[in-house]
């Protein structure tokens, strides 16, 4: 089974390959592999919005099953906040290092108590006729009083995980594929390949 991973980022298709590795029925194919791809806006209002605009987008164009991440930086103290903005931020073309920058800067002086953050994680993988399946994993911790660390990408800097008492760009690789909001939701979506795999094409599936 042909499976398109619909992402341009580079963390994200490092940790999602390695997370999928022992589906070994499962050929793995990037956006590179397609020319003239659509740009696809996310303009959804939650991350399942957002997930299923661009599985679905991918999906139709390349005739393969596709799967789509969204996920972002949810903090309780800025009201979830930047939430499905995470990768806009502080602009359209924002680093990650303006993003941290800008996040550390309104939580200055804010106690660690008032800290609390949560990564999440939505996957959905669909079908060129748009059916669809989402899945969903979070990860909490709280928001660093400064970046530390260089694994992972985004936010991991910032976000401290209480129980390693380090950074998620302090963890290894390997800590952070058994921890993080998209290991959780991968995690859910192995079975239901599985029975992808066993069932034959013209099956229907739920549609969302
Ligand atoms: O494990 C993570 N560790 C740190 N930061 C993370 C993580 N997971 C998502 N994030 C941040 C990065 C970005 O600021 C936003 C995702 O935005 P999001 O639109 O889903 O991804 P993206 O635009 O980078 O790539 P694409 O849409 O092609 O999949 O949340
Ligand atoms: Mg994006």
């Amino acid at each position: 089974m042909k499976l398109v991973l619909a992402t341009r980022n580079k963390g994200k298709i490092a940790e999602i390959k390695k997370l999928v590795s022992d589906l070994s029925q499962v050929e793995l194919v990037s956006l590179d592999d397609f020319q003239n791809l659509p740009d696809i806006a996310e303009t959804g209002k939650t991350f399942k919005e957002n997930a299923l605009i661009k599985a679905k987008e991918i999906a139709s164009f390349t005739g393969h099953w596709a799967l789509a991440d969204d996920s972002g930086l949810v903090v309780d103290y800025l009201q979830g906040a930047p939430g499905v903005y995470s990768a806009r931020f502080s602009g359209e073309q924002a680093t990650d290092e303006q993003n941290n920058a800008k996040l550390l800067a309104l939580l200055k002086d804010v106690p660690w108590e008032k800290r609390q953050a949560k990564f999440v994680c939505v996957i959905a993988i669909c079908n060129p006729k748009g059916q669809c399946y989402t899945l969903e994993g979070e990860c909490k911790g709280y928001i660093a009083l400064e970046p530390k660390g260089t694994y992972g990408f985004g936010y991991d800097p910032v976000f401290f995980v209480p129980a390693y008492g380090k950074t998620m760009a302090e963890l290894e690789p390997e800590i952070k594929n058994q921890i993080s909001h998209r290991a959780m939701a991968l995690k859910q979506l192995k079975p239901l390949l599985r029975q992808m795999l066993k069932r034959s094409e013209g099956q229907t599936y739920n549609i969302h």
